[in-house]
């Protein structure tokens, strides 16, 4: 019987959890999370077969999942080298960065343990086993960052996975830290810092806050995201978002201008230019 273990039981732990065990009832899951509620409960829903200690699961596992947060996954790599893994053991995560965790992988790799750095695009501000989902990564992208040694990890993770109809990806970490960049952290920072922002006016009014737009309530959606989470995102993104930052603000301030100058028609290519792009990304 394969084993496989899940370390960190929170959102995205538990939907791997959910959607494995729905896809092969025959793989055992162990699970590992400080928080026994998220495991407690996941025991009661028959979706991990047991709770162990990090050790002793990931040890007795033939697939091991590193689902706590991106600094969680940087410890655990570390822990996991000095442990005595099954020989063919094939080791993955979901931190949401993935050039530091690969560096961090070189212990594994140099000790021949096939480590597929990984990370569903897919998820929401909620955390916990509660709000994970059988049905979380349907559609989303997956990404694999493999090594060149690393194929039979690859094609392993896939079919443990082939019930999340997810739509692999296959890029570098650099690439991949790239991406996420623009199309996770930044909306993520542009989000909270419009609620911050934003409250500190609506505050000085007399409106109750709640009757704010709804695009204000689309745009902050994810400010109610873990601050823990976010934190270690952008410690470990950090160059990258810098630089996104910088290019951020270019177009902000390009805006400002035309408002400053009354360019009518200035602001109108800025907003047309956004529209085209963002109708070009219309996924639903
Ligand atoms: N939230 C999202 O939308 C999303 C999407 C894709 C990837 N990710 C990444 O997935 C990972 C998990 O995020 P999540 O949304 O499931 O968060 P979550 O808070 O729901 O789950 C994280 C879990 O890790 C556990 N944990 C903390 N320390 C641990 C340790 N030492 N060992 C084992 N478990 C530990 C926590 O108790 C928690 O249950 C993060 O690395 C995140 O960057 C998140
Ligand atoms: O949809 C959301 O609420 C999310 O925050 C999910 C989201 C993102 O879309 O940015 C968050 C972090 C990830 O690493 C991947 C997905």
């Amino acid at each position: 019987m394969e084993s496989v273990f899940i370390s960190g039981l929170g959102m995205i732990g538990s939907s791997l959890a959910r959607n494995i065990k729905q896809g092969n009832q025959q793989v055992k899951i162990l699970g590992y999370d400080p928080e026994l509620v998220n495991g407690e409960f996941l025991i009661s829903e028959h979706d991990v077969d047991q709770l162990t200690s990090f050790a002793s699961g990931a040890e007795s596992a033939d697939v091991i999942f590193l689902c706590g947060p991106v600094d969680v996954i940087k410890q655990q790599i570390t822990e996991l080298a000095t442990l005595n893994l099954k020989k063919d053991v094939v080791v993955t995560d979901v931190g949401s960065t993935k050039q530091e965790i690969m560096s961090v992988a070189h212990q594994l790799r140099d000790k021949q343990i096939t480590f597929v750095g990984g990370h569903p695009m897919a998820g929401s501000h909620l955390t916990g086993a509660r709000s994970g989902r059988s049905d979380l990564f349907v559609g989303a992208a997956y990404f694999l960052i493999p090594t060149s040694a690393d194929n039979a990890g690859v094609v392993r993770i896939q079919r443990l996975l082939s019930n999340a109809n997810v739509n692999w990806q296959l890029v570098t970490a650099k690439e991949h830290d790239s991406f996420v960049g623009a199309g996770s952290h930044l909306p993520h920072i542009i989000a909270s810092t419009l609620a911050l922002s934003a409250l500190k006016t609506i505050d000085n009014t007399t409106v109750d806050a709640k009757l704010v737009a709804g695009g204000f309530c689309d745009t902050t959606r994810i400010a109610a995201a873990d601050p823990d989470m976010w934190t270690a995102i952008m410690d470990s993104n950090r160059e990258i978002i810098l630089e996104q930052l910088n290019q951020f603000n270019d177009e902000l301030k390009k805006l400002k201008t035309a408002i400053e100058q009354k360019n009518k028609a200035q602001i109108h290519d800025f907003f047309s230019d956004a529209q085209k792009i963002r109708k070009t990304i219309d996924r639903r």
